[in-house]
């Protein structure tokens, strides 16, 4: 998988800050590029649009005072608000810098653009409530707001809102990504996400997830080759079939459906073999060359279930287990390097007393339970049991429809067939299948992704 840009705690950022001070880098020249990084994407976005500047007492209202004189020496008309004294050096220096009035944030007047420079990463607890009501009032007023680092109000590590939080058109991240720039609600209130590069080097294991960069198939090729899949079919079979469609158009070479409900048909390259009894399931997992088999969509919950999960497990196939899969299965069941897709509340059924964030908890599930965790949502995060961590981000709202699941986890399984890299597989196929929506547009159905899967591949070829 591309390493993204890499998502750092609060206290991960102060240790490569402080890293980067012992190895000489001057703490008052960190706050002047991070100001002048964002100062330039404020000017670049906003021109000569006047300008109230909201700066609180620590480093992130230092980063305010050197946007508002970068900005006033492009000729903006710029104002600063404060709330409360400067209380770092740094943040002194800079204020010391800013040679315009300054304003009390109770009693400034709005303007056009709202720079949010109150609080990022030091917050510890919720604004005050007359703070927060007047941080939301001068934004509702100003046309365009960017948040300095964080939207302040937002607990930088589990992207909870502490306060009332207003929304921004751009929230400009300061050397890394923080796990509340793209883990819900907190995610929501930001319309575009700029990262500035000021210098802090990329050491931590969580990313954002990437485009992938995948392959076409080459000339030695054949559909074993390019991964064999087997979609274990239960009582509800449209979830498999949508699931074994999703597999066939995934890049993997061949996708056999083992089907509960007689002989029902998706799509005429998917073969369906007659799996109805558990021996006749034995039967058709009983094959070497099968790089990957998923259980779980439509496999139903009652004994004959539980019978055919128990037989899946036996094979020790390459495993991706969904849906009543993850009702059904335990977690000293779960084989090592399976890949899991856990919606909330199958989440919760499974690891219900894992702390932290959405992020900390994915990981400790998969460090748990020797998988890969998919943690579905509108903030996708995949762990690994060696601690790697991808956070999806920007996917369709649209994906909140009936069988998109059932879609996901045939890509999964089709991309395991192919890339025989658990990681890397769940990447590829939370990617694709974001694209897929994307370009499925409004109002999709979980069929329609299917129609938009191989654009998708080839605009990663
Ligand atoms: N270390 C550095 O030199 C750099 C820091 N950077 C900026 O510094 C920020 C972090 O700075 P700080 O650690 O000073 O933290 P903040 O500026 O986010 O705020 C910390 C201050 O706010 C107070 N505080 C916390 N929650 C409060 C609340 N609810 N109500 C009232 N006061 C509250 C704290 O006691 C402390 O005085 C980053 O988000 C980034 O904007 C960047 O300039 C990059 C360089
Ligand atoms: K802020």
């Amino acid at each position: 998988m591309n390493a993204g840009t890499p998502i750092l705690t609060a206290a991960q950022m102060r240790s490569a800050e402080q890293a980067l001070f012992d190895a000489g880098v001057d703490d008052y020249g960190l706050m002047e590029q991070a100001g002048a990084a964002a100062a330039a994407i404020i000017w670049r976005a906003g021109g000569l649009r006047d300008t109230l500047v909201l700066c609180g007492p620590g480093n992130n209202g230092g980063d305010g005072f050197v946007i508002a004189r970068l900005l006033r020496t492009r000729g903006v008309a710029v104002r600063v608000a404060v709330l409360g004294e400067s209380g770092t050096s740094s943040s002194r220096r800079a204020r010391a810098g800013w040679d315009g009035p300054v304003e009390q944030l109770a009693t400034a007047a709005p303007a056009t653009q709202l720079v949010d420079a109150l609080f990022g990463t030091g917050l510890s607890r919720g604004l005050d409530p007359a703070v927060a009501a007047r941080l939301c009032d001068l934004s509702a007023s100003a046309s365009h707001s960017y948040a300095i680092d964080l939207p302040s109000g937002v607990d930088s590590d589990s992207g909870a809102l502490l306060s009332a939080v207003p929304h921004f058109s751009i929230c400009i991240a300061l050397g890394a990504l923080k796990p509340a720039h793209l883990l819900y609600p907190a995610a929501g209130h930001v319309r575009r996400l700029i990262c500035a590069d000021i210098g802090i080097p990329a050491s931590d294991l969580a990313h954002q997830l990437m485009p992938p960069r995948l392959a076409a198939p080459g000339p030695d090729d054949h559909k074993y080759r390019r991964g064999l899949v087997a979609v274990v079919g239960g009582t509800m079979a449209g979830a498999g079939i949508l699931a074994a469609q999703a597999a066939a158009r995934s890049g993997a070479g061949m996708v056999r459906r083992l089907a509960a409900d007689g002989l029902r048909h998706g799509a005429d390259a998917i073969v369906t073999q007659d799996a109805q009894t558990v021996d006749a399931l034995h039967d058709s997992l009983d094959d070497a060359r099968l790089a990957a088999v998923l259980v779980g969509p439509g496999l139903g919950r009652d004994a004959t279930a539980r019978a055919r999960l128990e037989a899946v497990l036996r094979h020790g196939h390459p495993l991706v287990l969904d849906a009543d899969a993850l009702t059904l299965i335990d977690v000293e069941q779960i084989p090592d390097g399976a890949i899991l897709t856990p919606h909330e509340g199958e989440f919760t059924r499974l690891f219900s007393d894992l702390p932290g964030s959405k992020i900390d908890r994915a990981r400790s599930a998969a460090e748990r339970s020797g998988a890969i965790v998919i943690y579905k949502g509108a903030d996708s995060v995949i762990a690994a049991p060696d601690g790697r961590v991808a956070v999806a981000s920007g996917s369709s709202h649209w994906l909140s429809t009936a069988g998109t699941g059932d879609v996901l986890a045939g890509l999964v399984a089709g991309r395991l067939a192919v890339t025989r890299d658990a990681f890397r597989a769940a990447g590829e196929a939370v990617w694709l299948h974001g694209d897929a929506a994307r370009r499925a547009g409004a109002a999709f159905i979980a069929d329609d992704l299917l129609a938009a899967l191989p654009a998708a591949i080839a605009a990663r070829l």
